[in-house]
């Protein structure tokens, strides 16, 4: 009977998988391929033939086969990411006199349509429980927590404890910082520490309403009250907010006429809609944000100085994320288990020239962009590991040239490439201006462009 399995071995194979519409997949005691059915070749736009005795890993993305030889140990039902979807695959190895083999894997579905509808079936479910998991923070009124605050650096430590003393109180609060340091994520926690966490939380962009509609956003208007208005008028965010807290985001591009307005109602502590005669009590805490010089702003009479002192009773301090080197590190590491565990993709870390990178730019976009970046690496890679190369251009600029293992010439020659990189950008791809600038022969720049190929 083994003389029989051994010298059939892949006819026997092909017998019982060839024809299953399973994506099967048998590796040997390397994680070298030794078996790949139809449907899988199929799936992966891969020759049959030429993927056997390659490495796994190199024939199917984010594949496990190899670990689970190493480990001998069965991975059942684990989601897998391949071509744009999400698989289930079960891994299990293969043993002979008590020693792994090689192993099975099994991608779970009968065939790529159908496996597209069941996708798009699982991906709609995901949706509608990410809706409702939406609607009951709106119901809420809070989606973040002082938990979710990644940090390690001391000043956000300091940060922290001044948001902890702060926020039982009804004190308004000015969070001031760049565009995604992290503004809303504090007004959210302010919100959710204070007595007020059971009642509504509202978020008002005051940069994203027209002028025009600022003022029946956040006051709202009677039935009729306009040629337009809606039926039965409109709740303002002032209103909504009843009990609660109003959160105004960009409060340095609410118009001036808003302005005295939205001091009244701090002050009196009514609201007046649009088109109504009498005025309605409101009980609303306010904290707003802004990452402009609102100083600068009430000397250019483009920001009321009454309303200022108003908002500014406890003013916040975000530092930009360049500032908190410290935070980058946690932060990136937070954020990319943060991803996979959403995207359900397997990428676990950064090589170690990425951490640099992050460590040496500037972060223009702060958390926000470092979120981004990731999100995208994550995507792009087919490691575990997010390398350089899954990074955008202005972080591999900014990666350093003064690189340990790189020689003196490897370090001048990259940084020769690069400047006249940028100098021919810098002139539209005009030679004769760049070699001007680079104060160098038009020659010597002919050759230079030949030799990086640039
Ligand atoms: N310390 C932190 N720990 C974990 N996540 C953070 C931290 N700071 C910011 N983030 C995340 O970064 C993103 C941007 O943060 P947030 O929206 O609060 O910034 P913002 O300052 O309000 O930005 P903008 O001014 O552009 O509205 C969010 O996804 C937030 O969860």
């Amino acid at each position: 009977m083994l003389e029989m399995l051994e010298n059939n071995r892949d006819g026997i194979l092909e017998t019982i998988f060839g024809n299953v519409n399973h994506c099967i997949v048998v590796v040997d005691e390397q994680g070298m391929v030794s078996y790949l059915n139809e449907s899988y070749s199929e799936f992966l736009e891969v020759d049959k033939e030429s993927a056997i005795g390659k490495h796994v890993t190199e024939v199917i993305e984010n594949s496990r086969m190899h670990i689970v030889v190493e480990t001998g140990e069965e991975e059942m039902a684990d989601m897998q990411f391949i071509r744009g979807n999400y698989m289930i695959a079960h891994r299990i190895p293969l043993r002979a006199d008590g020693k792994v083999v090689g192993a099975l894997g099994m991608v779970l579905f009968r065939d790529t349509e159908d496996w597209k509808k069941l996708n798009s079936h699982i991906r709609d479910l995901f949706l509608e429980l990410e809706s409702y998991r939406s609607q009951m923070k709106k119901l809420n009124g809070v989606d973040y927590s002082l938990h979710d605050m990644v940090t390690s650096s001391p000043e956000m430590e300091e940060l922290k404890n001044k948001i902890k003393k702060v926020a039982p109180g009804d004190v308004s609060v000015l969070l001031r910082g760049e565009s995604g340091t992290g503004k809303e994520l504090i007004a959210h926690s302010i919100h959710h520490l204070s007595d007020r966490h059971r009642e509504p939380f509202v978020k008002v962009n005051c940069a994203a309403i027209p002028d025009h509609l600022i003022e029946s956003e956040l006051f709202g208007y009677q039935d009729g009250a306009f040629t337009g208005a809606k039926k039965g008028g409109k709740a303002g965010k002032f209103k909504l907010a009843n009990g609660g807290t109003l959160f105004l985001d960009e409060i340095g591009d609410m118009p001036l006429q808003a302005q005295v307005k939205i001091l009244r109602v701090l002050q009196e502590g009514e609201i007046e809609s649009l088109g109504s005669t009498a005025p309605q009590k409101v009980d609303v805490r306010i904290i707003t944000a802004t990452h402009q010089p609102l100083e600068e702003m009430i000397a250019e009479q483009r920001f009321r100085e009454d309303l200022f002192y108003r908002i500014n009773v406890v003013p916040i301090h975000i530092p930009p994320l360049r500032d908190r080197q410290d935070d980058i590190r946690l932060l990136a590491k937070f954020l990319l288990e943060k991803i996979t565990k959403r995207t359900g993709k397997r990428v676990i870390d950064f090589e170690p020239e990425v951490y640099e990178s992050f460590q040496q730019y500037e972060w223009p976009g702060n958390v926000r962009e470092l979120e981004n970046v990731i999100e995208a690496a994550v995507y792009l890679t087919n490691e575990e590991s997010i390398g350089i190369q899954e990074l955008p251009e202005r972080l591999k600029r900014n990666h350093s040239q003064f690189d340990d293992n790189k020689s003196l010439k490897e370090i001048m020659e990259a940084t020769e490439k690069q400047t006249i990189e940028r100098t021919l950008k810098q002139v539209h791809g005009d030679k004769e201006k760049a070699a001007a600038l680079l104060h160098i022969g038009k020659s010597s720049l002919y050759e230079k462009v030949k030799k990086y190929e640039l």
